[in-house]
């Protein structure tokens, strides 16, 4: 981000991104396994976090904010604020300390989502602006896949819909991110990971990428 604060971190911070139902939590966790078994110090965390904040959003997300009867929705500005606010608590709890204690962190959504789902009804350059605050990861994995496949996956999946699940948002949502992908790119590491293949053909692709990661200097 351009106010990026340059933070001490012997750390890599790894961001995984993608649809829902693409498929992050699952490489989140076969990734995890993977740079361990190799000897890595692995954190792997998401986003909403499950902190306060992140824990008031989910419940926002899936309907169960037990508000009184005929108060309003919360508008997408104050959602957008929410996710911002939610990540500099996360950052401060969990991914900083981490990264300063020479961990990998995996980071199952971050800013990007915030840039492609909040992006999708408001201007973009305001949703940055408000998430200027978070440090940008050494290198976002985006596991890309159709809106209808990340759909199928989700139904097969099964639990009770979310917010954004719905299928024209998640079309709308699909080329947000990759106008973000396309903004964010000058400045970040970002790599599309073919997220239809299989699931191990997914984590095989990401560890070579990880693995490029690792292997540079900084
Ligand atoms: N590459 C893949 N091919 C087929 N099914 C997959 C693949 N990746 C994940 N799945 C399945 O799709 C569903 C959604 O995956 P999940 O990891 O929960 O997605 P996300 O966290 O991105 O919403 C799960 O049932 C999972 O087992
Ligand atoms: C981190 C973040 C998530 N989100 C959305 C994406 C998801 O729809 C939802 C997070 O729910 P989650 O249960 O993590 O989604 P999934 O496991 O299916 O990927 O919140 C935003 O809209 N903005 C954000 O900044």
């Amino acid at each position: 981000m351009s106010g990026a604060r340059k933070v001490s971190r012997r750390g890599r911070f790894i961001v995984l991104e993608g649809l829902d139902g693409a498929g992050t939590t699952t490489q989140a966790e076969r990734l995890a396994a993977a740079l361990r078994a190799e000897g890595h110090g692995v954190l792997t965390t998401r986003e909403p976090s499950d902190g306060p904040v992140g824990t008031l959003i989910r419940q926002a997300l899936t309907g169960r904010l037990g508000l009184p009867q005929g108060a309003g929705p919360l508008t997408p500005q104050t959602l957008a604020l929410l996710f911002a606010a939610d990540r500099t608590d996360h950052l401060a709890a969990r991914v900083l300390p981490a990264l300063e204690e020479g961990k990998l962190v995996l980071c199952d959504r971050y800013v990007l989502s915030s840039l492609a789902y909040q992006g999708a009804s408001l201007p973009m350059g305001w949703v940055e602006q408000v998430n200027d605050y978070a440090v940008s990861p050494d290198l976002t994995l985006f596991v890309g896949v159709a809106p209808e496949v990340a759909a199928k996956r989700r139904a097969a999946r099964g639990g009770a819909a979310e917010l954004f699940e719905a299928d024209e948002a998640q079309r709308r949502i699909a080329k947000q991110y990759l106008a973000a992908i396309r903004r964010r790119a000058k400045k970040e590491r970002i790599v599309h990971i073919d997220g239809e293949q299989g699931i191990e053909a997914v984590t095989q692709a990401s560890l070579v990428q990880i693995r490029k990661l690792l292997g540079r200097k900084r």
